[in-house]
């Protein structure tokens, strides 16, 4: 994603967001209102009769259609911009989970992944939408109401600013055990997810292997522990707000006490000189319950916050450490038309590379190689050599200790990988087959594969009448409704309808095939590396033979570079 459409939400809370300063209008016109209801009053009070309460009547109706707008506006464009942010924070997270390494072992699990983005995600838009605004109303309305209330009594105001500082410090003090529970409970509906996920994959394997009861009993275990989280996160909900309302109906009443026992000349201080009238007394209580309004609002939103602030992080958290892949922070164009690889065949060379799977020895260690454009190299050696691991670190898909990747002249590091993963057709050991039809699975999306190429691709795969026969979406999770054969067939038609692909990267095309096929595939695969430099990871004598160069990978091996 391009850097100006990154979102910094912590840094976009220090000012207001949009949407909050109408609210914000909105709850101060309160002031207006009651002194209308206070002077209608006080008209009536003193005989004036009812036209006298008519202007401010009038006047309240007008403010109260202002103010409805305002709030209807404000919140509308508050929702509107927590829902635009929201989704650029999932673009940002699933791009940075997308620029981790596939050899990354510590990405987090798909079903954990899918629960942050999807689900967990979802507690910004409140976060943004309902606690920002309140944050704002709770810094302009009550010292606004305190003013005013001042201005008549210092006694009323008194009794406010001291009712009202109680509230946000009690608030801090339950805040922080909101937060860390609700990221527990987060986390523990992610790990729920994960482990889901995982296992209906599995389930015809623990079925077959009657391991259906144990996995059961670990899903009820999991559900009991964040059926208690949940609650906990609850429990401090309520005890928040009832703290809350006490503190808020404690001081209303107080001012109510006061205020009327200063009318009955009980209490006949707190003024300035003057006693109060009927009608600035009714003011004061009028505004006394609107001055609690915003801290009462903070208590409702206060675990949208701990939710939403927990959210994040679960989603910043999506892309954070583990091992990145090369060029990750850089987009497909950003290399700039003079580091664009050449057209056509791709050479390849290695100086010195070095790569090891994080705590563990060094796979590959000091290779040098030279790849002329077109060359073809069969990579040989005993199963966990390190093939797989070439051809990942060829590909750019993860980065190496030491030595360098060159790819078309090209350093396979800073902006290029993008540019150069392109220019690069790949074939996994086990392609991935998503749910749907044979052609998407072909095209997957991608720019220059439209509906003729995958159609000649398939054609040249040998699925073109596999094709036809299935009606659209015939293709189950994982490439259930294919064999293996197939699936090897599929991968080779992704390769396909590749045009524009200098380097081909394949894994053990021909494992698990029966010789028929794997002559089928072989000879496909030979027809489409013409022109095009190979490099095929092989424990297939035969296939590799027909390579120009042999590559063995293993202990003694690695330096030997054919
Ligand atoms: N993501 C990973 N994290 C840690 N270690 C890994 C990872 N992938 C592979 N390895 C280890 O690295 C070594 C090389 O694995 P690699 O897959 O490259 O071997 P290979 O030659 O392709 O094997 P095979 O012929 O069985 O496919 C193995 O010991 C393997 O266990």
């Amino acid at each position: 994603m391009a850097e100006a459409a990154k979102v910094d939400v912590a840094g976009g809370l220090a000012g207001a967001p949009q949407g909050a300063l109408p609210q914000a209008g909105a709850a101060l016109l309160w002031l207006p209102q009651a002194a209308c209801i206070a002077w209608a009053v006080q008209a009536l009070a003193a005989g004036g009769g009812l036209r006298s309460a008519l202007p401010p009547a009038l006047g309240l109706g007008v403010l109260g259609l202002l103010r409805a707008a305002l709030e209807a506006w404000g919140v509308r464009r508050a929702s509107v911009q927590a829902r635009r942010t929201l989704g650029l924070l999932r673009a940002q997270a699933a791009q940075a989970l997308a620029a981790r390494s596939p050899l990354d072992r510590a990405r987090p699990a798909s079903g954990l992944a899918a629960s942050v983005l999807a689900e967990q995600a979802e507690a910004i838009v409140p976060w943004l939408a309902r606690f920002q605004p309140v944050r704002l109303r709770l810094m302009l309305v009550p010292p606004a109401i305190a003013l005013a209330v001042g201005s008549l009594s210092w006694a009323a105001a008194a009794i406010l600013l001291v009712a009202a500082p109680l509230i946000p410090l009690f608030m801090a003090l339950v805040g922080r055990r909101a937060q860390a529970a609700s990221e527990a409970q987060l986390a523990r509906q992610g790990d729920m997810n994960a482990f889901l996920l995982d296992r209906l994959r599995g389930l015809a394997t623990l079925r077959a292997l009657d391991a259906i009861d144990p996995t059961a009993a670990r899903l009820r275990a999991a559900a009991q522990e964040l059926q208690r989280r949940t609650m906990a996160v609850l429990r401090i909900a309520f005890l928040s707000s009832a703290v809350l309302e006490l503190f808020a109906a404690l001081g209303v009443a107080m001012v109510a006490v006061y205020v009327g026992f200063h009318l009955l000349g009980h209490l006949p201080f707190g003024t300035w000189g003057r006693p109060l009238g009927l009608g600035q007394g009714l003011f004061i209580l009028l505004l006394a319950p609107a001055f609690f309004e915003p801290l009462r609002d903070l208590s409702a939103v206060w675990h949208d916050r701990a939710e939403g602030e927990a959210a994040r992080r679960a989603l910043a958290g999506l892309g954070e450490g583990g091992q990145p892949m090369a060029g990750a922070a850089h987009d497909a164009d950003a290399a700039g038309a003079d580091g664009m690889p050449p057209a056509g065949a791709l050479g390849i060379q290695l100086r010195g590379l070095r790569f090891a799977h994080e705590g563990e020895a060094p796979v590959i260690d000091g290779l040098d190689l030279d790849l002329r454009p077109g060359e073809h190299l069969a990579l040989l050696g005993a199963s966990g050599g390190g093939k797989s691991t070439l051809l990942a670190l060829l590909a750019g898909l993860a980065v190496p200790q030491a030595g360098q990747v060159r790819v078309g002249g090209l350093p396979m590091d800073g902006a290029h990988p993008p540019a150069l993963r392109q220019r690069i057709g790949w074939m996994g050991q086990r392609p991935h087959v998503f749910g749907g039809a044979l052609a998407a699975n072909v095209g997957l999306g991608r720019s220059g594969a439209d509906a003729a190429q995958v159609e000649r691709a398939l054609a040249f795969a040998g699925l073109g009448r596999l094709a036809a026969d299935r009606p659209a979406a015939s293709l189950g999770e994982g490439g259930a409704g294919l064999s293996g054969g197939e699936a090897v067939r599929l991968a080779l038609a992704r390769l396909a309808v590749h045009a524009d692909a200098g380097l081909l990267l394949v894994d053990e095309p021909t494992a698990h095939l029966d010789a028929e096929t794997a002559r089928a595939v072989t000879e496909a695969l030979l027809d489409l590396a013409r022109g095009r430099t190979l490099v095929l990871a092989t424990h297939d004598p035969r296939l590799a033979a027909r390579m120009d160069r042999v590559l063995h990978l293993g202990d003694a091996a690695l330096k030997a570079a054919a």
